[in-house]
């Protein structure tokens, strides 16, 4: 790339120190990665509703960047970029290489994230509930693969499509971070350390179901979307990890053949209305494609969608 690397360093929303590819126009440096074409703006506390929220590029007379939100949102976006680069050979969202927009500072505390159709937005929480989520790697990643959902399955975002939705936002989210099976603990509840929004390996203590037969059925939260997200997180956790659910025992895959199989099926089998039972059957074609009709693999997505109710 003819471009010249030029990198950036700052202190993230955790204290801890980052290094991130910028740019120079005039005497000012700007969080803008021309190499992966990310860009970081500071939405200066529009409100999370506003219909369009503009920004400033946020920018800094030296190299060293001092908004630890900004820090954060942009080098957690390269890394997103990277793993899914690097993974499955995806070049941005879209696998055209568009280009990746975060805005910082949305909202006053805002307790939330989202990725609006366009652009990757944050909120700096109110430092109970949260503290900045551009803070964690992993909400970064689920907002960012709600794009890359958006530009293969599309899943609707209600109901058992929606809950889909959602998962696969949770599963790479946590394959990206690649330790844990939680999702949003860097930045929820400060004050309580070792606690999370959601636990993919047990759902239930964060609320979620587990099993089919306990998903809501109401009309919250776009058909229940972050509740009955914890049965496919489930089925996700059983075939990486392996166990035992409902009297199904499933022997686990490992964390790298269960993205793949998940990314398979997101990008080759799933669609917009697509509900669980199609969950399950994607997840099995892809495990037959990438692995083989009787696998190990195959089988392990059999068992843990039995475990989980999806039959
Ligand atoms: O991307 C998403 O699914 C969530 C986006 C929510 C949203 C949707 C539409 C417009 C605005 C915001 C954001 C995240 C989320 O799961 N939010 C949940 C949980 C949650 C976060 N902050 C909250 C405050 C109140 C209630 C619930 C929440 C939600 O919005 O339900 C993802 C990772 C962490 C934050
Ligand atoms: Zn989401």
């Amino acid at each position: 790339n003819i471009l010249q690397e030029l990198t950036g360093n700052g202190k993230g929303v955790k204290g801890d120190e980052k290094k991130f590819e910028i740019s120079k126009e005039g005497n000012l440096y700007y969080l803008n990665d021309k190499i992966r074409k990310i860009s970081t703006y500071d939405a200066q506390n529009q409100h999370e509703n506003s219909p369009i929220i503009s920004g400033k590029l946020v920018s800094s007379k030296t190299t060293t960047f001092s908004d630890p939100s900004s820090v954060d949102a942009h080098a957690y976006a390269e890394r997103t970029y990277d793993f899914y680069k690097k993974t499955f050979n995806r070049d941005s969202y879209d696998a055209k290489s568009s280009p990746i927009k975060s805005y910082i500072h949305v909202g006053e505390k805002w307790n939330n994230a989202a990725w609006d159709g366009e652009k990757m937005l944050y909120g700096d929480g109110d430092g109970k509930t949260f503290i900045s989520l551009a803070g964690a790697l992993d909400v970064i990643a689920h907002e960012l693969t709600h794009a890359v959902t958006q530009f293969t399955a599309n899943l609707q975002y209600r109901d058992e499509p929606g809950a889909l939705n959602e998962s696969m936002s949770d599963i790479m989210g946590v394959m990206i971070d690649d330790n844990d099976w939680l999702i949003g603990e860097d930045v929820y509840t400060p004050n309580k350390p070792g606690d999370a929004l959601r636990s993919m390996s047990n759902p239930k203590k964060y609320n979620q179901p587990d099993h089919y037969d306990d998903r809501y059925t109401g009309y919250q939260d776009n058909g229940g979307v972050h509740i009955n997200s914890g049965i496919n997180n489930k089925a996700a956790y059983l075939i990486a990890a392996g166990g035992k659910q409902s009297s199904v025992t499933v022997d686990g895959i490992g964390r790298v053949k269960t993205r793949a199989i998940y990314y398979r099926a997101l990008t080759e089998y799933l669609t917009a209305t697509s509900q669980f039972i199609d969950m399950r059957d994607a997840a099995i074609q892809s495990a037959k494609d990438l692995y083989g009709a009787n696998s190990k693999e195959v089988k392990a997505v059999k068992q843990a969608y039995d475990a989980v109710g999806v039959v």
